[in-house]
């Protein structure tokens, strides 16, 4: 009790400090530059740790005097990345939504594709997540829109103006459209994959958005997520796995109310069970 009353202030310190650090790496995160401030840091809390643990007296000391410079260097050097990062501080993202803004979401979303793809018309869909897409966004043009089927459609239209490249989703919104992506550099087994395709996996390997893409030439449905292209989806496993990502709390009562049937059918007397597999 007396150790309590003495150290509770240090706890709520270290509560603070951990919530601060915590919402720092979150909108960090999201920037590019975030993996290599986290290498740098960790790099100089090793050495430092290090120096302390082994008394290397000098080391110890350049060490701090560079943890302070070295502060003030990637303040100028990531400014542009600090400023964004700071800026999504709190942001809140996707999963914030609720549910019954996901689920009209994600009953567009599925509508709009599967609506491309009977029309064969190409498409490249992005929808941001945890990781920002503001950078992609830059690179194409800024739209704040609603999100419809008939607004996708009238974008990715052959002869619209902004049916060249990726139209990004972002909190259930168009955020922009006609933004060029990276492309994957890596070696894929299929090599009639043509940029459309290849773009939706390079952002999916560098970020954590899912990518759908809409074959031009056959219609095919495809869905890209961390650089896993996943190909010529039926309607139905489309439809599936837009639900598994952005309604997983509603597939996990699915198979809750499913393994409550098969468990009701399976605690049925033979006889009954042989009823009710007929009745299906
Ligand atoms: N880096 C990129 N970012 C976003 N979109 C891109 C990028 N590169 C190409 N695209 C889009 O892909 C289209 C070209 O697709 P391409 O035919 O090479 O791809 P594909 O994967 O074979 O797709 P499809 O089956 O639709 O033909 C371009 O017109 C453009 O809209």
């Amino acid at each position: 009790m007396q150790f309590l009353q003495d150290h509770w202030r240090d706890g709520v310190e270290i509560l603070i400090l951990w919530i601060g650090v915590y919402q720092l790496y979150r909108a960090f995160r999201a920037t590019r530059g975030a993996n290599i401030l986290v290498g740098i840091v960790m790099i100089l809390a090793i050495a430092t740790s290090l120096a302390f643990i082994f008394q290397l007296k000098v080391i110890a000391w350049i060490l701090t005097r560079a943890v302070i410079y070295g502060a003030l260097a990637l303040v100028v050097i990531f400014q542009p990345e600090l400023r964004s990062a700071l800026a999504k501080l709190g942001s809140s993202r996707f999963f914030t939504f609720s549910k019954t803004q996901r689920l009209e979401f994600t009953s567009i979303l599925a509508d709009s594709a599967i609506q491309l793809s009977k029309k064969r018309i190409g498409a490249l869909y992005a929808i941001e997540k945890e990781i920002s897409l503001t950078d992609h966004q830059e690179t194409g043009v800024q739209l704040d829109a609603e999100f419809s089927a008939e607004l996708a459609q009238s974008i990715f239209h052959t002869k619209a103006a902004l049916h060249d490249g990726g139209m990004i989703l972002s909190q259930g919104r168009v955020a922009s459209a006609g933004c060029v992506f990276p492309v994957s550099q890596r070696e894929l087994a299929d090599r009639t994959l043509g940029l459309r395709h290849r773009a939706a996996i390079g952002l999916t390997e560098e970020t954590d958005a899912v990518a759908i893409v809409v074959s031009e030439e056959t219609g095919a449905i495809s869905m890209a997520i961390n650089g896993d292209l996943k190909r010529n989806l039926s309607e139905l496993e489309f439809r599936e796995m837009l639900e598994e990502i952005f309604l997983p709390e509603q597939k996990i009562n699915e198979d809750d109310a499913e393994e409550t049937l098969d468990s009701e059918d399976s605690s049925l007397d033979p006889s009954d069970r042989d009823m009710v597999s007929d009745q299906r």
